[in-house]
């Protein structure tokens, strides 16, 4: 049985004091929840997020990472320095990383590479361009990614990351895949695993949904078979709305 993961993906919002108000308002409202909680915040915040959260069921993810151990990376931060905050998870590939810094399927494999050998757990996203879509590419877009990403790890790191199916032209535009054409491109994408490891793999793997989820639409889109969780940007910087999405 997968766990289900709802994750708030704050992108490039937020001061120290306005997470950690965020955090107070949100701590009592998803402790009951078997809903596995993570923030992904920008990296400033990540140890104070950490710190504030020690004694609860949410878990700090970070936005992004470099793939190397250390070197002359200027404005970059590596897995090692991560670890030392104890972060739990790295969202790695987002198409805004993708689209404005040029994040390549190599660049996110080496990522997701390097993170798994921190014993952290990579939020690995794939997905279409408006364009691609209309182009009937959807499928060949998303294995293409999820192959590329995927390669050379074993069977156990792929069954404990998470991958993030979050269509280009549903980000932050209020448009959502209907939750059955995600849920068939999930499939899809579960299928894709099922061929390059296992079946069991393929079963185990948890794999969300982005792309303008709120409140109002979560409850369907988590109901669909093969969608194990959200990765939420606009709907996850408000503490009420988070939190009805964490208890959907
Ligand atoms: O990482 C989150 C996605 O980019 C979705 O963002 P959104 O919920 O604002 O559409």
């Amino acid at each position: 049985m997968r766990k289900p993961i709802i994750a708030g993906n704050w992108k490039m919002h937020k001061t120290i004091a306005e997470a950690l108000e965020f955090v107070e308002k949100i701590k009592a409202e998803v402790a009951g929840t078997d809903v596995e909680t993570v923030i992904c915040a920008p990296f400033t915040q990540l140890k104070d997020i950490k710190q504030a959260v020690k004694d609860t069921n949410i878990k700090v993810g970070a936005q992004n990472m470099h793939y190397e151990e250390k070197g002359a990376f200027t404005g970059e931060i590596s897995a090692a320095m991560l670890k030392e905050l104890m972060v739990d998870y790295v969202i790695i590939g987002h198409s805004e990383r993708r689209q404005y810094f040029n994040e390549t399927d190599e660049t996110v494999n080496k990522k997701v590479k390097k993170a798994l050998a921190y014993d952290i757990t990579p939020i690995m996203c794939v997905g279409e361009s408006l364009e691609e879509r209309e182009a009937e590419k959807t499928k060949e877009i998303v294995k293409d990614q999820t192959m590329k990403g995927l390669e050379g790890l074993t069977n156990e790191q792929v069954s404990s990351l998470v991958i993030a199916y979050e269509p280009i032209w549903a980000i932050g535009t209020g448009k959502t895949a209907s939750s059955q054409d995600a849920n068939e491109v999930i499939a899809y994408i579960r299928e894709v695993v099922k061929d390059m490891y296992s079946e069991e793999v393929s079963e185990e793997v948890r794999i969300q949904y982005g792309g303008s989820v709120k409140p109002s639409n979560v409850e369907e889109i988590m109901n669909e078979s093969d969608i194990d969780g959200a990765l939420v940007g606009g709907a996850s910087l408000e503490a009420s709305d988070f939190t009805a999405l964490v208890n959907f």
